[in-house]
């Protein structure tokens, strides 16, 4: 069922550092072919560093640092270029502006950006006539622009779309499919640190269907909504609520045993009983928990959980069991 897929940060990263490292590899060998030994050196560095940023960035998915140094090591190739060779290489100053702007935050790469150009003014001012010089700032400043504006539209989006993505409409609760990328990071961390705990807490709520046929749907979505605002106000910060389903909730707890998750879902069902809003529709629910084991698959986790929540609704409802 769940497997992880590409942030974009990732796939910004790996396509620039990529880029970078293929980019730069015909130039690297072509000035060590024709012995000009400095900027063969500098060409070879950057296309290293950007071959071990891709492999780190593909391996591990993590992106910050790696996105800090190929924007650092964009602007420092490009000021040491153009230390080197001078006005010929004015057009590696573009790419090296815009990438800064997808790899770092944009006001951050702004700033960057401006040393950059200041510096590549400063080198380049005795080589320009004045018109060429307008018309690298020009052209210079127009790059950042666009690329700042277009960077932190898109930065603004994604993470607009990420929350529409991950929460649920009507509750505000993580839905399914964040609730499934959760439970892999967990996973991930359970197995690497096996001596910490995680369980996972499966609450249904009892005969929502008479809820909904006596008061109307209304009545049932205010209930759920409520149910939702019971839970968050219970768990601690580290847990994550999510609407597994119609009226069905998961609370992944990060570093509880079973134990303490039984503790947690009694108080999650006497929370439910004696809420004020809840009590006037008679809600409650049945809760079955789960303990990680690291042999299991996400599926398996689930399914326990379920199984000991169903016992629970056999047994009356209104009640917790663990599986
Ligand atoms: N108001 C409202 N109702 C929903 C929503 N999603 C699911 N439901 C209702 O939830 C009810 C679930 O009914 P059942 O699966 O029979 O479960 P139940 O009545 O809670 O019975 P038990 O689980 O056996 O205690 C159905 O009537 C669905 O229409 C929602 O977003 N809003």
């Amino acid at each position: 069922m769940l497997s992880k897929p590409r942030q974009i940060d990732e796939y910004i990263l790996l396509t620039l550092s990529g880029a970078t490292a293929v980019a730069l590899t015909p130039f690297a060998i072509y000035r060590i072919w024709t012995h000009e030994w400095n900027v063969a050196i500098l060409d070879s560095a950057a296309v290293l560093l950007a071959a071990v940023l891709w492999t780190h960035v593909w391996r591990t998915g993590q992106t910050l640092w790696a996105g800090r140094i190929l924007a650092s090591l964009c602007l420092i190739v490009a000021i040491i270029t153009l230390l080197l060779r001078g006005a010929e290489q004015i057009l590696w100053v573009y790419p090296a502006l815009t990438a800064t702007f997808f790899l770092i935050p944009p006001r951050i790469a702004a700033v960057m950006a401006t040393i950059l150009l200041a510096v590549a003014t400063i080198i380049l001012w005795p080589e320009l006539t004045q018109v060429k010089a307008a018309e690298f700032l020009v052209s210079s400043i127009a790059t950042m622009m666009f690329s700042f504006a277009f960077a932190d539209r898109m930065r603004d989006q994604h993470k607009r779309l990420e929350l529409l993505a991950n929460q649920d409409a009507l509750t505000g609760a993580g839905n399914r499919h964040a609730m499934e990328k959760k439970l892999l990071d967990v996973m991930a961390f359970q197995r690497r640190n096996q001596d910490t705990p995680a369980s996972l807490i499966i609450l249904d709520l009892d005969r929502f269907k008479t809820i909904n046929d006596t008061h109307g749907h209304g009545v049932g979505d205010a209930v759920l909504i409520e149910l939702v605002k019971t839970i968050s106000g219970r768990i601690r910060s580290t847990d994550t609520v999510f609407r597994f389903g119609g009226e069905e909730f998961v609370v992944i707890a990060e570093n509880t045993s079973l134990p303490d998750a039984s503790v947690l879902a009694e108080e999650l069902c006497c929370a439910v009983r004696n809420n004020p809003y809840l009590r006037e529709y008679h809600v409650t629910v049945s809760i079955g928990t789960a303990q990680f084991k690291p042999s299991e698959s996400a599926f398996e986790w689930l399914g326990r959980a379920d199984k000991a929540m169903y016992r629970a609704k056999e047994s009356g409802r209104d009640g917790c069991f663990t599986g």
